[in-house]
């Protein structure tokens, strides 16, 4: 199902990456590249420019920058958001997009419709070429459930707005994942959970990552996070990269110590 053939493409590759809104300048010159299977975290004081940075690759913003975004070695620019799950990339938020009214399930199966190949045509039609591919998204979607324990599972039914918070962000971990991306975007994914709730998700992104081969952005404030799972991490500063590399070495780091203080 999921193709884990190496290569030496990046799945992420940022250079020289500038942006301004009006005259303030969000990012400068910054590059930053993921390669493929690695877990690469960012992190930065308030307004240093995570979700500037963020949003030119997830494509949410659609103004002018200087510099190259790539994707699996496919140049982003000018391709919308909605398109770019097909590059493959897969996005968490930081505030929680669901469906409320909507169950786990159907949230789950929402993610996968860029691979459905019959079309709106053939869903509001029932046509038994759209039920064959239905009845194989869910399979996938349970697949995908299962990989979070008891967590989502024994809820499948349930409506979104009866979870936890925990759980929410699970389903929208889980909804990404239904594109069968190569590269994840995660803004904060442990905001506001409890240290459990974090230490759990922390092994289940580790899991993910080893068993599929997933390579992971992750935009994260908690340090023990940061240590957990990554491989190398940038620190921002002021829109620029003040330095990169594993976390011990970025915490004895004065300007990092500086930045943060700052
Ligand atoms: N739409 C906008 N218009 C003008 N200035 C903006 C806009 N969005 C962000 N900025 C400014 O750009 C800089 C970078 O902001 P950005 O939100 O990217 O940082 P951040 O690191 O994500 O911050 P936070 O951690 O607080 O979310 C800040 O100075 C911010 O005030």
């Amino acid at each position: 199902m999921f193709d884990t053939t190496p290569t030496d493409t990046p799945a992420l590759s940022v250079s020289g990456l500038s942006l301004s809104y009006g005259g303030v300048k969000a990012l400068e010159d910054v590059s930053v590249t993921v390669p493929e299977g690695r877990i690469i975290g960012l992190i930065g004081p308030n307004g240093s420019g995570k979700s500037s940075f963020i949003n030119v690759i997830s494509g949410a913003y659609q103004g002018p920058y200087e510099g190259e975004v790539r994707i699996g070695g496919r140049e982003m620019r000018g391709i919308p958001a909605n398109r770019r799950a097909k590059a493959g990339l897969g996005r968490i938020f930081q505030g929680i997009r669901l469906f409320d009214t909507l169950t786990i399930e159907q949230n789950i199966l929402l993610g996968g419709h860029i691979h459905y190949g019959s079309g709106f045509a053939g869903s509001i039609l029932r046509t038994p070429q759209a039920r064959r591919e239905l009845a194989r998204q869910r399979e996938r979607a349970y697949e995908i459930m299962a990989l979070f324990g008891d967590r989502l599972l024994p809820r499948a039914g349930q409506q979104v707005l009866s979870l936890s918070y925990a759980n929410r962000r699970r389903v929208e971990i889980a909804r990404a994942l239904m594109s069968a991306p190569e590269l994840l975007l995660l803004d904060e994914p442990m905001a506001g959970m409890n240290p459990h709730e974090t230490e759990e998700l922390t092994d289940q992104l580790r899991a993910l990552n080893d068993t599929r081969k997933i390579s992971m952005l992750l935009v994260e404030h908690k340090m023990q996070v940061i240590s957990e799972l990554c491989d190398s991490t940038y620190v921002l500063s002021s829109g620029k990269i003040i330095t990169h590399g594993p976390v011990a070495r970025i915490q004895a780091d004065e300007r990092v110590v500086e930045a943060f203080l700052g």
